[in-house]
């Protein structure tokens, strides 16, 4: 099958002293390919271990996740991950970061070259492809570390809170770009944020997730993220009455689920 499924996924972790933590706990889930998945939840809920399976950094406990009909057994070329942290290294200059992942596979170097420019201009950064990263600001590096995701044309796109340490004006400004790069590329996007309205924004498919274990509690089809890519203004979708009214019902949703347990 085409797109990622989940099936009953349960992660358990072996805690101090011997108790064990249910991180996750029978998620079953299934996208198609192309849609663009927000995954919110009050801090615990499981969704970086979510990520983390996905991405095959970690194995789950229990269950299987797929990806275009492959088992992920570790991490591959097909999920790129973006992460809050961008371990990006401060000496090498855009270029070389983009490429990095490329040269460790033993790609050659003027091909390696003409795929990271391909994505460093797609994250509009070709001004400052030959600048150390050092001298970039937070949100610029932060797309360096999205055209460094891209670079090996992965089928997936996995980011985890990836615009938390940006100001709001930034923020706003990489939600726009992201958007622009999923409607472009057609990627399958599973992304990670404490932002009930950013979450809204950018997804097709928004799953709530509560902790103890970690669950998935309700999901939403959305489109105003395609509202934005036909043309709309984000601040004109993210004012509109359904946005608002979606917003309040999220929140109320995150909170039910962090005071139960
Ligand atoms: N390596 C680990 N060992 C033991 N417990 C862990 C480990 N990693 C996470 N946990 C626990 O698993 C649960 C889920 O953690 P996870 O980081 O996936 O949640 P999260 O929703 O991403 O949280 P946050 O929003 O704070 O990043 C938490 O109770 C956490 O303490």
């Amino acid at each position: 099958m085409d797109g990622l499924r989940i099936e009953n996924v349960g992660v358990t972790y072996a805690g101090r002293g011997g108790a064990e933590v249910t991180a996750l706990s029978q998620v079953d889930l299934g996208f198609a390919r192309g849609e663009f998945v927000v995954a919110v939840g009050a801090s615990g809920c499981g969704k970086t271990t979510l990520l983390s399976c996905i991405a095959g950094f970690m194995a789950p406990s229990e269950g299987h996740i797929f990806v275009n009909g492959r088992h992920v057994e570790g991490p591959g070329a097909d999920r790129g991950v973006v992460f809050q942290k961008h371990a990006l290294m401060p000496w090498l200059n855009v270029i070389d970061n983009v490429a990095l992942g490329l040269r460790l596979r033993g790609m050659g170097r003027a091909e390696r070259h003409e795929a990271a420019m391909k994505q460093v201009r797609a994250v509009g950064l070709e001004r400052y492809a030959t600048h150390p990263v050092y001298q970039l600001s937070g949100g610029q590096q932060q797309r360096v570390g999205i055209a460094r995701a891209l670079a090996a044309n992965p089928a997936m796109l996995l980011m985890d809170e990836p615009f938390g340490a940006l100001d709001s004006l930034t923020r706003e400004q990489v939600q726009e770009l992201v958007l622009q790069i999923w409607a472009r590329e057609g990627k399958l996007c599973f992304f990670i944020t404490h932002d009930v309205e950013e979450a809204l924004f950018l997804a097709t498919e928004l799953i709530v997730m509560t902790p103890s274990p970690g669950r998935v509690s309700r999901r939403y089809q959305l489109d105003f993220g395609r509202q934005y890519i036909a043309g709309g203004s984000a601040r004109a979708i993210k004012s509109q009455p359904e946005f608002i009214r979606l917003r309040e019902e999220v929140i109320d949703a995150i909170h039910a689920g962090a005071a139960v347990h």
